[in-house]
């Protein structure tokens, strides 16, 4: 039986920062970022948009294109590590958005519930549909993954913000991608990257006391929370390395076979929490694997740039990074964006990838690794050209670099774009049993 992705839609930010532009406003050498790092433009979201409403309009189009009924999904997985409420899951905002379409109640029997582990929360999410489809082969679900990748002005994470959504519908007759079912895992708890919670007396906040968000909830307590993460930029790439490497090592265990496993690949999706990362990393597996009596840092950075390991980026890695370059991170929806990048592009080519097997590499921060196999599906080519990726990237529109810094400020109130679909209409803050609720519209 083969169970897998049978089908992807998205919503991503129709606003977009140039980053020469960023670079020049933070004097950086615009080369670093675009020939060192890969990154051309990051998405950023408009005033009325948020993980809710990404991650809504991207399971309202997977329904609107595959025609599927609401009764027809058992399952809406989520992924996220940027959700609105401590308590409240974005599934749950997603079923009560998708209602006011469907009709009251039309996901009444639907299991929805979000999983947060870093970017790696969309693969747990996926990997727990996947065995929920195993069990009931004629059931369907939809694994979502929805963030706003948003880091301090100023800091080395800026230039690889961005944002979006993407909706993967999992079946036992999938279209794109079968994926097998034995999984290397690596996991140990660190703080490479975090976004810390605190719970500080009202005295020591300046204007607490005024702000109306707050007032009726908590009596001398406010709860703060970081958007940005608190991050380590190079103990983190470290982190990765590490992880990945003993995840692909466990699944080598797991997994055992004549020959090297990565060569066996057709293509290779990893997470990218910028585009050249994964080059950057496999780098450390390719050496292991290739010249495994190499361990000094001068013979394997030599590795990482011989003839034979450009050439393995440019034929397995870099269909991957297309979209990365110009979108920028989308923390769980990074690895799947480069593989719809990867297929999009495979797809526009006579290369036939029917029958061959793709590898997976993720890795979600705090840290879990996983590596696995897919296996690419007769339909491939017909469903991934309807996903029309390239096309919809090419009709965003640029804005210059004071816009960027006020919506990152959060200084403008009126959308600098046009969102369409689902978009953040008001926050709650007079009723005190509803302060904080959030209210969407569809327009
Ligand atoms: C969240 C996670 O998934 S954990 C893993 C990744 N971590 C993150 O994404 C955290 C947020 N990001 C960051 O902190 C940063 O963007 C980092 C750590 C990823 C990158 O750090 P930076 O200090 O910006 O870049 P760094 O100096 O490491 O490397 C830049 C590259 O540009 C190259 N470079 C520098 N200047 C130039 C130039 N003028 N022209 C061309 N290339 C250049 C460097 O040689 C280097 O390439 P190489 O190491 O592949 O040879």
């Amino acid at each position: 039986m083969h169970i897998g992705i049978d089908f992807i839609a998205f919503d991503f930010p129709q606003l977009y920062l140039p980053i020469p532009e960023l670079a020049q406003n933070r004097h950086i050498e615009a080369d670093k970022l675009t020939q060192g790092l890969g990154l051309l433009q990051m998405a950023i979201p408009d005033v009325s948009q948020d993980v809710v409403t990404f991650a809504a309009n991207a399971v309202h189009r997977l329904l609107e294109q595959t025609q599927l009924t609401p009764e027809s999904i058992a399952r809406i997985y989520v992924g996220s590590e940027s959700g609105v409420d401590s308590s409240k899951p974005i599934g749950s905002y997603i079923i009560s958005l998708l209602e006011s379409r469907y009709g009251t109640r039309a996901f009444k029997h639907c299991d929805t519930v979000d999983h947060t582990f870093a970017c790696i929360g969309g693969v747990d999410a996926l990997q727990s549909c996947i065995d929920f489809v195993r069990l009931h082969p004629t059931q369907k679900a939809i694994v979502v993954t929805s963030d706003i990748a948003k880091y301090d002005l100023g800091s080395s994470g800026e230039y690889t913000q961005g944002a979006g959504a993407l909706a993967l519908l999992i079946s036992a007759q999938p279209r794109i991608v079968a994926l097998d079912n034995v999984t290397g895992i690596a996991t140990e708890g660190v703080f490479d990257f975090f976004k810390p919670r605190q719970t500080v007396s009202k005295s020591l906040i300046t204007g607490a006391n005024d702000n109306p968000e707050w007032m009726g909830v908590l009596e001398n307590e406010v709860t703060l929370y970081k958007e940005q993460p608190v991050f380590d930029g190079q103990y983190s790439n470290t982190c990765y390395i590490n992880r990945i490497t003993e995840a692909y090592h466990h699944f080598k265990e797991l997994r055992p076979q004549e020959g090297i496993h990565f060569e066996g690949w057709a293509q290779l999706f990893m997470h990218l929490p910028y585009c050249f990362q994964a080059r950057r990393t496999f780098s450390s597996i390719y050496a292991q694997e290739k010249h495994p009596e190499v361990t000094g840092a001068e013979d394997l950075k030599a590795i990482a740039k011989s003839e034979a390991y450009r050439s393995l980026v440019a034929q397995k890695i870099a269909p991957s990074e297309k979209a990365s370059g110009v979108m920028g991170n989308l923390y769980t929806g990074s690895i799947f964006l480069g593989m719809l990048s990867g297929l999009s592009q495979a797809a526009t080519q006579t290369e036939e990838l029917e029958g061959q097997k793709v590898g997976f590499i993720a890795y979600g921060s705090g840290s879990k690794a996983k590596v696995f196999e897919g296996q690419i599906q007769p339909g491939w080519r017909e469903a991934i050209q309807a996903v029309r990726l390239f096309e919809s990237l090419d009709q965003r529109k640029a804005i210059d670099f004071h816009t960027y810094e006020k919506l990152h400020k959060k200084e403008i109130d009126q959308p600098v774009g046009t969102p369409q679909g689902f978009v953040l209409d008001r926050i709650e803050k007079e009723n005190p049993v509803l302060v904080g609720a959030r209210y969407y519209k569809f327009r």
